[in-house]
């Protein structure tokens, strides 16, 4: 009999906050192209912010994994983020109409500022292991939402390519040697270097989770828990 993967594990062990993320209202009305206006700026300047401290963890995981090959399948995802995702930002912002101030240094949502928390403790604990933990979260789930989309997709490209930039084949690939490298390297830990691992996957799906729900609450749109099921 094969063993349950480690990430397989981490994502069971998260199911409820997973499953409320990768079907919420957020996500839903992107799909459809129906996301008002004002939590779809708020979301991509947070987002943005987000980003910033994703490279650097993908920095860390640079400096952290154990073979060149490793290295260089995580500097092309990090070169595809710096290129493709960021100028999808900037052409968004100007679509939008954020001033530069908002797109630099906007005020951190409480949610955004403790997700760029737990990505500094991943990156601080010098642990290959600990960034993918955080890493796998934020391109699997993602992944796993996008590809949930059915039917053309929206007619605005602000809603489209959010869409597109998570599901096509390069970013699944990605996903796939992502995960592949946690259950490797999980494999390999003691008891309390997988509770470590564990910690911090089960801390960044409640993040993404909370991200998502605060979207409607800080743009005073009702219905923030995204816990409607019909579409
Ligand atoms: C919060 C969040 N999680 C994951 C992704 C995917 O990179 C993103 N852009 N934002």
């Amino acid at each position: 009999m094969t063993e349950t993967p480690f990430s397989t594990r981490l994502r069971q062990a998260s199911a409820a906050d997973w499953d409320a993320a990768i079907s919420h209202r957020f996500v839903r009305e992107l799909s459809a192209g129906t996301v008002p206006q004002a939590v779809m700026r708020h979301y991509l300047v947070q987002d943005y912010q987000f980003i910033d401290r994703f490279v650097a963890l993908l920095g860390a995981a640079i400096a952290t994994a154990d073979s060149y090959a490793a290295r260089l399948r995580l500097a092309q995802f990090l070169a595809m983020i710096v290129s493709d995702e960021n100028t999808y930002f900037v052409r968004a912002f100007d679509a939008l109409g954020i001033p530069a101030a908002e797109r630099a240094a906007p005020v951190l949502d409480p949610t955004v500022r403790a997700f760029q928390a737990l990505m500094g403790e991943a990156a601080e604990s010098r642990s290959y292991a600990g960034a993918l933990s955080v890493l796998v979260v934020a391109e699997w789930l993602y992944l796993s939402w996008a590809e949930r989309h059915q039917g053309p997709l929206p007619p605005d490209f602000v809603h489209a390519e959010w869409i597109t930039l998570h599901d096509n084949p390069f970013f699944r690939d990605v996903v796939g040697w992502l995960r592949g490298e946690l259950d490797r390297t999980g494999a390999t830990l003691n008891a309390a270097g997988q509770a470590r691992c564990e910690s911090l996957f089960q801390r960044a799906v409640a993040l993404e989770r909370g991200f998502f729900d605060s979207l409607y609450a800080v743009a005073g749109e009702p219905g923030g828990t995204g816990t409607v099921s019909a579409v």
